[in-house]
């Protein structure tokens, strides 16, 4: 009855086929990486070419719009083509993405239709417990499952992985936390057991925390059965670009490139330095998720009226954490209003004269 059932493999499921019920078998694939405008396509067949169709570009300015590795794409391919031509994408039921700079309401992309994003830390040097904060916040807006590498244990002493899972478990977060060393592949085994067939996984994390040490030890520990969806697979992997990799067990994992640079969430990064007074004051509200506007027992209105807190310091931050809710909202909850948000974008764009 399900004529892309071959794709299952490939991570398909009923969100994409309710999307996609009447397109002809063979005129879908998954985004395998991206460069430039050059797509590395896959279906349950083969791997190939792609290039999206001029029509769709014509369409669509913005470049979260645009295919990231992960996306599902309809196209059309003539039998002589060499090149396959990406009429639509498939809606996104998951996502990874970053707000891009500025006063744009624009993002990019990292990936798309992820069931789990691994967030790698290393435990040497690495670990902070406000960045793996942020990337919480990442993943959740984009409906993904969140889960914790610790990598590197070999370079400390067990007692200090202890004491950094402590922090993550007292700072709330209660996403799993796995720990591994590449080098004794101590924790290896019990992560490959997690990662399941059809499944999709991004590993992020700082540049040198072991991603692709770890990931070339996935892919070498079922040398004989793995093979990169890419058709890149020569055993080494080097992370130069985002790329989907199936793994022997069926599971799909999607590496990433140094991620140095993480500029998320810009606006409650811009918080902790403009506004760091009421974020201090702000932990001894009663409420922990008290929004300083009126609650009993609030620490930031209480300074306000002694007058240790200037009044238009906090309704400017008031403001501020007003306009980036809409960027907190979850990817999930938010798709609904993107599209009348897209409606009106594209009315405004039409009355500017806009193309
Ligand atoms: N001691 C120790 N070294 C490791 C471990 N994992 C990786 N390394 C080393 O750490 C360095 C960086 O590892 P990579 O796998 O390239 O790190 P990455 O996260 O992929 O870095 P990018 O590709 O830049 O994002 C390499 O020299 C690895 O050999 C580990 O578990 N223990
Ligand atoms: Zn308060």
């Amino acid at each position: 009855m399900d004529k892309h059932v071959g794709l299952n493999q490939l991570g398909w499921n009923d969100w994409f086929e309710e999307q996609a019920a009447d397109m002809a078998a063979g005129s879908i694939a998954r985004v395998a990486a991206v460069d430039r405008d050059q797509l590395l396509l896959v279906n349950e067949s083969h791997t190939f070419r792609g290039k999206v169709a001029r029509s769709y570009l014509h369409r669509h300015h913005l470049s979260h719009e645009l295919p990231c590795v992960g996306d599902w794409v309809c196209l059309e391919k003539a039998p002589g083509d060499d090149v396959a031509l990406v009429r639509t994408l498939l809606e996104r039921r998951t996502l990874l993405r970053r707000k891009s700079a500025g006063i744009s309401i624009d993002y990019q992309m990292i990936a798309a239709n992820l069931d789990y994003v691994v967030i790698v830390q290393s435990c040497h040097f690495d670990f902070n417990v406000n960045r793996l904060e942020r990337y919480l916040v990442m993943v959740l807006d984009g409906g993904a499952g969140p889960c914790i590498l610790l990598t590197k244990t070999d370079l400390v002493d067990p007692a200090v992985v202890a004491e950094q899972i402590a922090a993550i478990r007292s700072a709330g977060i209660t996403a799993p936390i796995l720990t591994l060393s590449n080098v004794t592949r101590e924790g290896v085994d019990e992560l490959t057991r997690l990662l399941l067939p059809g499944k999709t996984y991004c590993f992020v994390g700082s540049s040198g925390v072991g991603k692709s040490t770890l990931i070339n030890q996935l892919i070498g520990n079922e040398k004989l059965e793995t093979k990169a969806v890419s058709g890149s697979g020569e055993g080494r992997h080097t992370t130069v670009r985002r790329e989907l990799i199936r793994l022997g067990s069926g599971a799909l994992v999607i590496d990433n490139p140094g991620m140095r640079e993480f500029g998320i969430l810009g606006a409650a990064e811009g918080f902790e330095g403009s506004h760091s007074d009421i974020i201090a004051l702000s932990s001894n509200c009663r409420f922990r998720d008290c929004s300083h506007t009126g609650e009993p027992g609030c620490a930031v209105v209480e300074a306000v009226q002694s007058g240790a807190l200037s009044r238009e310091h906090l309704e400017n931050y008031l403001k501020l954490t007003e306009e980036s809710e809409f960027h907190q909202m979850s990817y999930v909850e938010k798709r609904k209003k993107d599209k009348d948000f897209g409606k009106f974008v594209k009315s405004v764009k039409k009355d500017l004269k806009l193309k």
